[in-house]
């Protein structure tokens, strides 16, 4: 098994890389590619924690390396909000970044397993399913949009609300990755139950949490060490996937298209990526009104990306 992260020593990437190489199952390599000439030593300083999984850093002129044979590759590469800004100012800046790298994995590891974590994801994913179509190698069940960030705010914020430990915890989170896409469906919640304000201030939050993290790091970036956590949780399931354990987690998805093209929902990771999408169920009359209002925003998101790649 091989795992590649590409902008590896940004933020996010050192805490996801640092996850990885505690976590990934023994025997696995573990590929580090970034621009910055920091990376190789990010690669040494990670080698001498002791764990059977095998760090090997590349810089700028060796993607094709930090690529060949990989099964996953996790993409943090890319430029952080600044107070102000939203997911969506990132584009200028991030589209023609995620675009480079997917054409890359399409030539190098078409089959490999592909988590965007770059913003605007909403945006991000289009893009690189686009890329993937050009090339003749997409499969839909191969190419996720990460939003474990999205489901394990969630699960916090109702645990430390209700005073119930996180564990017994389950929070769907469906939509997408910014703003009033993320929609968070209290009304599942088994465990716990809500007054309708504390369902829309709780509503709130998760949608806003991202922006309360950048706003708390008064312009030193947005979330890196929850989104190491986030990532590193998606990629240990994909892993356990290929390996034959069936594992659900959420994730912002090409599915049946009847909300929009690409969808954050509960998907199936088996031996072949996605083995199966699950239906949302039922959406209380809020959770209903809050989907029907934010579809069109989602959608110029991903028509925003399918123009950029086709252009
Ligand atoms: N999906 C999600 O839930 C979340 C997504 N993000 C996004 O993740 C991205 C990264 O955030 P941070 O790690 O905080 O940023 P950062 O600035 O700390 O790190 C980004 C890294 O990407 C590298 N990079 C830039 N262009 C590259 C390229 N072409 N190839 C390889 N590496 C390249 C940079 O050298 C840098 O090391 C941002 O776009 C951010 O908005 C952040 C938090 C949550
Ligand atoms: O808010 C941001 O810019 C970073 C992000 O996606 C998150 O923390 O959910």
């Amino acid at each position: 098994m091989k795992v590649t992260v590409l902008g590896a020593a940004g933020g996010i990437g050192q805490a996801l890389s640092l996850l990885l190489k505690t976590q990934l199952p023994a025997g696995t390599d573990l590929a580090l590619f970034d621009l910055a000439p920091v990376t190789p030593g990010v690669a040494v300083d990670l080698s001498h924690i002791p764990t059977s999984v095998s760090v090997k850093g590349y810089g700028k002129e060796n993607l094709t390396e930090a690529l060949a044979g990989a099964d996953v590759v996790l993409i943090p590469a890319g430029v952080p909000r600044k107070p102000g800004m939203d997911r969506s100012d990132l584009f200028n800046m991030n589209a023609g970044i995620i675009k480079n790298l997917v054409e890359n994995i399409a030539d190098t590891c078409p089959k490999a397993c592909i988590g965007i974590i770059t913003n605007p994801v909403n945006t991000t994913v289009a893009i690189a399913a686009e890329v993937l179509k050009a090339k003749g190698v997409y499969d839909k069940n191969r190419l996720f949009g990460v939003t474990t960030l999205d489901v394990i705010r969630a699960e916090t914020f109702v645990g430390e609300l209700k005073g119930i430990p996180v564990e017994d915890v389950h929070v769907p989170v469906i939509g997408g990755h910014s703003g009033t896409t993320i929609l968070p469906l209290l009304s599942q919640v088994k465990t716990a139950q809500f007054t309708q304000e504390e369902i829309e201030s709780l509503t709130h939050r998760i949608q806003n949490a991202g922006t309360e993290v950048v706003e708390a790091k008064a312009g030193g970036g947005s979330a890196t060490l929850s989104m190491g956590q986030a990532a590193a949780r998606f990629c240990l399931s994909v892993v356990k996937g290929l390996q034959g354990v069936h594992v659900t987690e959420y994730a912002y998805v090409e599915g049946d298209g009847s909300d929009a093209q690409y969808f954050a929902q509960a998907v199936v990771l088996g031996a072949n990526g996605i083995e199966e999408i699950l239906p949302y169920g039922e959406l209380s009359d809020f959770e209903a009104k809050a989907k029907a209002d934010m579809l069109d925003g989602l959608k110029k998101d991903i028509q925003m990306g399918i123009d950029f790649a086709n252009q």
